[in-house]
């Protein structure tokens, strides 16, 4: 089956309008995230539900904690049968380590583990707040590395970082984007955003895409579009 190179992510706070929407798609057009909204109101019989319909799920749970705990987090959400979950970078790389280490341990050891670098919704101005004198740019290299280096399969970035990153992390180290907009959609509360082609152009292995395909009239054929402006690229 043709790998989809679209993210879904399903943040809504209604099981059945989601599945409604998930109903009419095939786990050849897009995989499907279920983030902290969907997980804390429907927990893992949604994530479950949406396994059995055959799509691969990144559970976006960003887990963030002193090492043992985020293992075990990582560890339960493995043996969910998801095809991928993540953890923030920021956590350091005991705690990647041990999230890693516990994977490999459970009963779905092919989940693939990424870790968040600099939120797409964060400048270098309110990064400056909790990181003084760096920038988005550099404190994205430096946490990709440090994930790298503790040998997990990728990072979630923006698309602007993509290209920089690329220079010496080459696939299949994976570099997730959210923060993806087509032209002329709304920006919202991201900062750091790319159109989909531009993204896959500088080296996306997948875009996260939320509202603007599940806020459109008609969200089917926004994705439809977005996939079809892709086959030019992959
Ligand atoms: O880990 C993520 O998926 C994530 C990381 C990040 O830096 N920025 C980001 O927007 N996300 C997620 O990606 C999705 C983006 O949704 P839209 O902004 O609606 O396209 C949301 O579900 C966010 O939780």
């Amino acid at each position: 089956m043709h790998d989809p190179l679209v993210i879904i992510a399903l943040d809504y706070d209604d099981a059945n309008k989601a599945l409604a929407f998930v109903d009419k798609l095939t786990p050849s057009q897009c995989k499907l995230k279920v983030g902290k909204e969907m997980f804390t109101l429907f927990g893992p019989e949604f994530v479950k539900r949406l396994i059995e319909r055959g799509f691969d799920i990144f559970l976006d749970l960003k887990f963030h904690d002193i090492p043992n705990t985020v293992a075990k987090a990582c560890k339960a959400a493995a043996e969910l049968g998801v095809w991928m979950v993540n953890v923030h970078a920021s956590g350091g790389a005991e705690m990647m380590k041990a999230a890693k280490a516990a994977i490999a341990q459970s009963s779905h050891p092919q989940t693939k583990l990424i870790a968040v670098t600099v939120l797409t919704s964060m400048d270098d101005v309110q990064l400056n707040d909790i990181v003084p004198d760096t920038t988005a740019e550099q404190q994205v290299k430096n946490l990709a590395a440090l994930t790298r280096s503790c040998g997990l399969d990728g990072v979630v970035c923006s698309a602007k970082e993509a290209e920089m990153l690329r220079l010496d992390m080459p696939e299949p180290f994976l570099l997730v984007t959210p923060g993806i907009r087509p032209a002329g959609a709304e920006i919202g509360d991201q900062k750091r955003v790319m159109t989909p082609v531009d993204a896959m152009n500088v080296g996306a292995s997948y875009l996260v895409i939320g509202r603007p395909v599940t806020l459109a009239p008609d969200p089917v054929a926004v994705l439809d579009d977005i996939n079809q402006s892709l086959l030019a690229v992959s």
